[in-house]
């Protein structure tokens, strides 16, 4: 039969033979983990991705706990939802498996609006953040970007020193815009408790680190800056900009503003040398962080003036979008009970520094109101149900699950509310047998992210809510309005900023306030 079978008949039977073997080992070794499922495939998933806010968490939530990735196809990519503890562990902590600098790549591109040829120097940058380049990156050492950029701002920022002054300058800002708006004497109506406090919270959070010229001198910035906010998820996606123009003017106009604060600085220092010093911080840089970065730009000509900017903006925005609604929601958290509200007045207390002469405040030690457990469950509480990150890794290599393989090149996000709303994790009733109450909770609370590019903010945030909220409740009083017969207003939910920031709430928060402190 053989023998009588033409040759080019043969030779294709062969050829196909070789094919489909090589298929079937390449797809068994390549079995993409399962797909979340669609009505309409790759729409449903693109229209939650472009969407973001509430639709995306509708399409993620349904797989928290999930032992294997999940998997959501886009047009031209698959991104892999990560949520068992083992595996978040293994995406978030093993460099060497995952690394973050695409996902930052991609936002400052996309959100910040880097340029083609600042963007290009630091996906250049195959070395990593840490101190030791990643295995098999040839990237020179001064070229390293992204390590320059850790030591100059992210090391800096997470410095006890650093912190120290950070927290210094956010505090007496803070104090001085309350007293602004608020002076001694009668009871204030407030139409939005969360709106004030966003005001205050952010022109003190953006003092700290620029020091006071960026506001003082343009007025229009945090308007522009909130509007940006509001906007990160639309230009994240990269859609065209005439979709959203004021994501876009936005953007320009706060990238502007940082361009004008910085030449400002350099320029006095040009003008009068002497005035900077080695000081932690001053009233020209702001931080010592802001000053060194710029610095360490010299090596990159490719980081223009812009882009200096935008990274800066970046800078800016990391540091205000989950601190400024946190120190809300804690704050209004114990506001609304009276009896927690007595019993943490009773802890702060035990951390109170003498009141300061000249302003009359009441001060409060931080690292004693960090060590005080009531302070501090009601603050892991607050992020626990409202951190809303959405971490990204991306494979470095194919990452094998059991039988699924993560190809190279690929988005792995661990959703930190899912985490942390996953009752298998932190339901003691029954069906959360996965987690014994002996065994400790790894990776099941992660509103800063875990390994080596967790949060450099975390300890100056902490400490910035707990002392803010302590000078808060010692200070003032506030109370429902008399139309809501002294019923507090319920905080509606609201997934807006779903992957990115404390979810604040939708609805506003009319209150009566006085100075008592
Ligand atoms: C409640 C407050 C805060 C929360 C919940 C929070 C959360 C996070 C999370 C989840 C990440 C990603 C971590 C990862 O990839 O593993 C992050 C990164 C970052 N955060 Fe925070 N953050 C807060 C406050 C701050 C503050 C106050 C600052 C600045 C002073 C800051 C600066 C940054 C920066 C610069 C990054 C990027 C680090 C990098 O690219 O490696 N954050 N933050």
């Amino acid at each position: 039969m053989i023998a009588s079978t033409p040759p080019h008949l043969l030779l294709g039977l062969v050829f196909a033979l070789v094919v489909i073997y090589y298929l079937a080992n390449h797809v068994s070794r390549k079995r993409l983990p399962p797909s979340a499922p669609s009505t309409i495939p790759y729409y449903d998933h693109t229209r939650g991705f472009l969407e973001g806010g509430e639709r995306l968490y509708s399409i993620m939530k349904a797989h928290a706990g999930s032992r294997i990735p999940i998997r959501f196809n886009l047009p031209g990519e698959n991104v892999y939802l990560i949520s068992s503890p083992e595996l978040i562990r293994t995406t978030l902590y093993d460099s060497k498996s995952f690394f973050t600098h695409h996902a930052r790549a991609r936002f400052i591109q996309n959100v910040l609006g880097h340029s083609k040829a600042a963007l290009q120097s630091i996906q250049n940058d195959t070395s990593g953040s840490a101190r030791e380049p990643l295995p098999g990156s040839s990237t020179p050492a001064n070229k390293r970007i992204l390590r320059m950029q850790q030591v100059s701002t992210l090391d800096v920022i997470s410095s006890t020193a650093s912190m120290a002054e950070i927290l210094r300058q956010f505090t007496r800002v803070y104090d001085e815009m309350l007293d602004e708006s608020i002076s001694r004497g009668g009871w204030v109506e407030l139409r939005d408790l969360c709106g004030f406090m966003r005001h205050i919270g952010s022109a003190a959070v953006i003092t700290a680190p620029c020091g006071p010229r960026l506001l003082r001198d343009c007025p229009g910035f945090l308007d522009a800056f909130w509007t940006f906010d509001q906007r990160v998820h639309f230009l994240h996606m990269a859609l065209p900009i005439w979709l959203n123009p004021r994501a876009g003017r936005a953007r320009a106009f706060c990238i502007d503003d940082v361009t004008e604060w910085r030449k400002g600085a350099v320029d006095m220092v040009k003008s009068a040398p002497r005035c900077i010093d080695d000081d932690m911080w001053n009233e020209i840089w702001g931080l010592k962080a802001m000053r060194l970065r710029n610095e360490m730009y010299v090596n990159f000509p490719e980081m223009d003036e812009y882009s200096r900017s935008d990274a800066d903006l970046g800078i800016l925005w990391a540091s205000n979008d989950n601190l400024v609604p946190t120190i809300f929601t804690y704050i209004f958290a114990i506001l609304r009970s009276p009896s927690l509200l007595a019993r943490c007045k009773a802890e702060m207390d035990q951390a109170r520094l003498p009141t300061d002469q000249s302003s009359g405040v009441a001060d409060f030690d931080p690292l004693i109101l960090i060590k005080h457990p009531l302070l501090k469950s009601v603050l892991n509480e607050v992020l626990r149900m409202k951190a809303s990150s959405l971490i990204g890794r991306t494979a470095r290599e194919d990452f094998h699950v059991g039988d699924y393989t993560i190809p190279k090149g690929s988005m792995a996000l661990v959703s930190a509310h899912l985490e942390h709303m996953n009752k298998s994790l932190w339901e003691t009733q029954p069906g959360a047998h996965n987690h014994p109450v002996e065994e400790p909770q790894w990776c099941g609370f992660i509103p800063f992210g875990l390994g080596y590019n967790m949060c450099p903010g975390r300890h100056f945030a902490v400490r910035a809510v707990l002392c803010t909220a302590a000078r808060f409740v010692h200070r003032y009083e506030v109370v429902p309005q008399p139309h809501a017969c002294g019923k507090w207003p319920e905080p509606e939910k609201n997934y807006k900023t779903f992957g990115y920031a404390i979810c604040a709430p939708a609805n506003v928060i009319p209150v009566l306030i006085r100075r008592i402190g």
